[in-house]
């Protein structure tokens, strides 16, 4: 393995095992611990065998920056991942290369941003599904509760209105399971091996274990966005389009002609289960990992309540314009989205040509992880990386300071397609609940564990109950 190694031009890294490459090792603790460890050994760019394959990794804001940003586009390629390979077959924005991704992009983005700036901007949507969460909450007071599913509905809800042109009610029934079944793929996805579940494609159907249930996942999704294409197709008028799939309907009718067209069924299928699935699961953890940082941080919360007081009040809902003037929280929201890195390896690229980085030769095609929480925890970045403390995000004076090495949503041509739609739901949602509610914890703060139930693909927060009280 080694002399394939050398042969590849692939950097140094721990000895592999025959078939399984350094799979034991990695599954020793927190994947993306194991992964900095190792690099503290093999430097900030080094090679993991996961099984049989050899994955590069980047470690460290310097090496992130000097791949997948100053090489974009050599590091702008989607490395392939077996389980949702099995779903996709490369389709979709997410896991397709070259001009079909640029295409299915760019569309996205484009119809993204129409829905945003056309009759209803995406902020009032956010602002209008904030305002029935509150209604949910109010009517929950001083009960503990769970808030995973109230805040999976809400985030989703924004998404869907984009996507199907409708929201669910909180408690629909069908629509909870649907939620559900992400919150599962992700746990899943998030396990001590799911790693591995990204190894072994063509073992995959033979091994038994829970990524089984990734796959009758996947499935039922499949089914509930065919059957939403299916009545859109039967509603819908030509060239009036309502939502997303309206508009990728139109454009399969303008390129209806042409054999060479990305915009096929199968596409629309996986396109819309990529931003449907993308625009929930890691927006909603994200808000459910802040509260559950409040509740363990009570002295913050109200630092973030006396500044909302102080700049908008307690009536006027809060709009995007404001976080300007909430330096304290601005900091507070991207001190959470550094602090619980909610995908941690982000998602793995692929090079797209032959490239140099640092004195490593790397061919077109190999794999990449850009191990995202690295830049979070790179101590040359960020004053206190280890805990979580706003001021690494504010200066001297108190006013909010940005950071290169701030990277959730991963940078470069490849970074996450809905990152504007998320930090507007982020701030709205979190400053909305804020304004209006304090939060009590059912256990005492100094016992609250922030550690991850699971870490792998993604950061998944312990479950917790929180109780509210009317502010
Ligand atoms: C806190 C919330 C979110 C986080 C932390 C996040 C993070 C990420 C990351 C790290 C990637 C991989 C980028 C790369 O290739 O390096 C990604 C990709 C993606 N995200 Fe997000 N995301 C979030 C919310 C959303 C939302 C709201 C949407 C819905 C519009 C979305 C849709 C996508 C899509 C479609 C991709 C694939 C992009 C591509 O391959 O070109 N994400 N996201």
């Amino acid at each position: 393995v080694r002399r394939a190694q050398m042969q590849r031009g692939l950097p140094p890294g721990p000895t592999p095992f025959p078939v399984l490459g350094n799979l034991l090792q990695l599954q020793s603790g927190h994947l993306d611990r194991v992964l900095m460890e190792l690099s503290s050994r093999w430097g900030p760019v080094f090679t993991v065998w996961l099984g049989p394959r050899p994955a590069v990794v980047l470690c460290g804001y310097t090496a992130l920056r000097d791949a997948l940003v100053l090489q974009a586009d050599a590091f702008s390629g989607r490395g392939s991942m077996a389980v949702f390979e099995r779903f996709t077959h490369g389709n979709g924005i997410a896991f397709s290369n070259g001009p079909r991704w640029r295409t299915l992009r760019n569309f996205a983005l484009g119809a993204l941003k129409e829905f945003g700036v056309g009759r209803r901007s995406i902020e009032e949507r956010i602002q209008e599904e904030a305002s029935c969460l509150l209604g949910e909450f109010q009517a929950i007071v001083g009960t503990p509760f769970d808030p995973r599913r109230l805040l999976d509905n809400a985030v989703s809800n924004v998404i869907c209105s984009v996507v199907f042109g409708k929201r669910y009610d909180y408690g629909d029934p069908e629509f909870l399971r649907l939620l559900d079944l992400f919150s599962d793929n992700f746990r899943i996805m998030s396990s001590k091996w799911g790693e591995a579940y990204n190894i072994f494609p063509s073992f995959l159907d033979w091994i038994p274990g829970p990524h089984h249930r990734i796959f009758r996942n996947f499935q039922e999704l499949r089914v509930f966005i065919s059957e939403q294409i299916q009545q859109h197709r039967q509603l819908r008028q030509a060239r009036e389009p309502r939502d997303f799939i309206d508009c990728f309907l139109d454009q399969m009718d303008e390129e209806q002609q042409d054999p060479e067209s990305h915009f096929q069924d199968e596409t629309l299928v996986m396109t819309t289960h990529n931003l449907f699935f993308g625009g929930t699961e890691t927006t909603s953890t994200t808000l459910r990992y802040g509260l559950l940082i409040m509740l363990k941080y009570p002295e913050v919360a109200a630092k973030v309540q006396a500044e909302l007081d102080a700049v908008i009040g307690r009536t006027r809902a809060p709009n995007l314009e404001d976080r300007a003037r909430l330096p304290y929280t601005n900091a507070v929201l991207h001190e959470i989205q550094r602090f619980i890195s909610v995908l941690p390896l982000g998602l793995p690229r692929a090079l797209t040509r032959d490239t140099h980085l640092r004195s490593h030769f790397l061919r077109k095609g190999t794999f990449v992880i850009p191990l995202l929480v690295s830049a979070h925890r790179d101590p040359t970045q960020f004053k206190d990386p280890d805990h979580f403390n706003p001021t690494n995000f504010l200066d001297d004076r108190g006013e909010f300071q940005n950071n290169d090495a701030f990277m959730p949503f991963a940078p470069g041509k490849r970074m996450c397609l809905g990152a504007g739609l998320a930090r507007s739901e982020i701030f709205l949602f979190f400053t909305a609940i804020l304004q209006k509610f304090c939060l009590l914890s059912t256990e005492s703060p100094a016992s609250i564990n922030l550690t991850p139930q699971c870490t792998g693909l993604g950061n998944v927060p312990p479950a917790f109950q929180l109780r509210l009280v009317a502010r």
